[in-house]
């Protein structure tokens, strides 16, 4: 089985462990074949000593070149000025930079000037006064603005609504902080600082910039995903829910898994966001729930969440399977216009999946071939078995993600059967109604 892969994050430490091992058996070397000859040792403290001043140099240009990559402060309750912090806690930036600075005695790097701390002012500044211009998007924590950083790192700043009073908001406030602060993740937005200053409260993440995997079914966002844009991003999501329910300590369940809350990059990856709701999983590895007041999305919904207000990683996977319907169909999980039969999504999807009428309910946008509707099927199979009622016979996460690849393998080599299949036709002067697509050519069946 198939592990899943988080990014290399290459540590200044790191390249100092790795120059000083290498350094040390220069040294033997040079040692063993010159026999204690003081004069040769004195090109060889040189040499060492060039070598770890070339090293020191090196880190403190890479240090400032990776500032917004290279940071550990941990969040620390109470705590009232921002801190950078592009990765998720394991000690703090002073630490790796002190370690960095005492590898040859002299230290090279200016710690205070790496100590990468903003304030309210300078994010008030980013945002250009939270100008309406540069507001992205409204959610039921608050506002969201983009924002320029001093060393032009773009971020989105979430804005907590000001109801200094609201518990609720203050414990979803703290509750994000929580979950993000701990999650590195390709797949994953990453949670870069948070900052409480009188009745504000703002958490700054990485911005993410071809919107929501919603706005992109709607069409809202240029050109449709076709299928195969459609699996890579079913994928992501399910290697970061699998990194949530897995790798994470203690686990995290997200809780609000739907369209909206995925993120899309430029290169139509997805980016899991919005921990609002996420709740830190029983810390208690032999725990197999948590009881807790219902949250989430209509539509989304676990039934058996809903019946015994037992949240588990299951719950995470029933929303998957409501997502996968989503984005193979294009429609919104309630459809509240349409006709009794078709108004649950998922209840009129695996009836046609059940009756042999897949095609019917492909997204009418996507290109249709042999080939894709093939993947909408498989798709469907794997949404029915993530929406069992039973939470026991649900598949976990990992195995999600490990079907939706057989899907995607699947999916790419029959696009390129039937772009042969096309070629010999064509070449054979048959002539064919097929369409292109980002893999080729699939014959067109509707
Ligand atoms: N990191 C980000 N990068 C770019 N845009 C973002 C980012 N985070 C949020 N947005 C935009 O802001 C909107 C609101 O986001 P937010 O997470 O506050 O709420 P939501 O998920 O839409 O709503 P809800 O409160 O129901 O979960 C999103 O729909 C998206 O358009």
């Amino acid at each position: 089985m198939k592990k899943t892969q988080s990014p290399l994050i290459i540590r200044p430490g790191h390249i100092r462990k790795l120059n000083s091992n290498s350094s040390a058996r220069t040294a033997e070397n040079y040692t063993g074949k010159n026999h204690q000859k003081s004069n040769n040792n004195h090109a060889l403290n040189y040499i060492i000593s060039a070598t770890k001043k070339a090293v020191d140099i090196f880190a403190a240009i890479f240090l400032q070149q990776k500032k917004v990559d290279s940071n550990t402060i941990p969040y620390q309750a109470g705590q009232t000025s921002y801190s950078l912090n592009t990765s998720p806690a394991r000690g703090s930036r002073k630490s790796l930079i002190s370690r960095l600075s005492t590898y040859d005695g002299s230290p090279e790097v200016d710690t205070a000037q790496s100590q990468n701390t903003l304030s309210f002012e300078e994010i008030h500044k980013a945002t250009g006064k939270f100008s309406p211009a540069n507001k992205i998007g409204e959610g039921g924590f608050g506002t969201v603005y983009k924002g320029i950083l001093k060393n032009r790192t773009v971020v989105a700043v979430k804005r907590a609504k000001r109801e200094p009073y609201d518990q609720r908001l203050s414990a979803e406030f703290k509750n994000e902080i929580l979950a993000l602060s701990k999650i590195e993740h390709l797949n994953l937005v990453r949670f870069y600082g948070y900052l409480q200053h009188r009745d504000e409260r703002l958490i700054v993440i990485e911005y993410v910039s071809n919107g929501t995997l919603r706005e992109h079914l709607d069409g809202n966002r240029g050109s449709w995903l076709e299928i195969g844009a459609r699996l890579d991003i079913a994928i992501d999501v399910a290697h970061a829910i699998t990194y949530l329910h897995t790798y994470t300590d203690p686990p995290i369940i997200h809780r609000d898994i739907k369209a909206s809350n995925i993120l899309i990059t430029e290169k139509l990856r997805a980016k899991v966001a919005n921990f609002g709701f996420a709740r830190l999983a029983a810390e208690d590895p032999g725990a197999t729930h948590i009881s807790t007041q219902i949250k989430g999305t209509a539509g989304y919904l676990d039934p058996e969440y809903l019946r015994t207000y037992q949240l588990t990683d299951k719950s995470d996977v029933y929303s998957f399977g409501v997502l996968l319907v989503e984005m193979v169909t294009g429609r919104h999980p309630i459809e509240s216009k349409r006709s009794a039969a078709e108004r649950v999504t998922i209840k009129w999807a695996l009836g046609k999946l059940k009756d042999g009428g897949v095609a019917v309910a492909v997204d009418p946008r996507l290109r249709r071939g042999v080939a894709s509707i093939q993947a909408v099927e498989s798709v469907l199979k794997l949404a029915r078995h993530c929406l069992s009622p039973s939470r026991l016979s649900r598949p976990s996460m990992r195995r999600c993600a490990e079907i939706l690849w057989e899907i995607r393998k699947e999916y790419r080599e029959n696009s390129t059967i039937s772009a042969s299949f096309h070629y010999a036709n064509v070449v054979e002067g048959y002539g064919s109604t097929s369409r292109q697509n980002v893999f080729g050519i699939e014959t067109v069946i509707a």
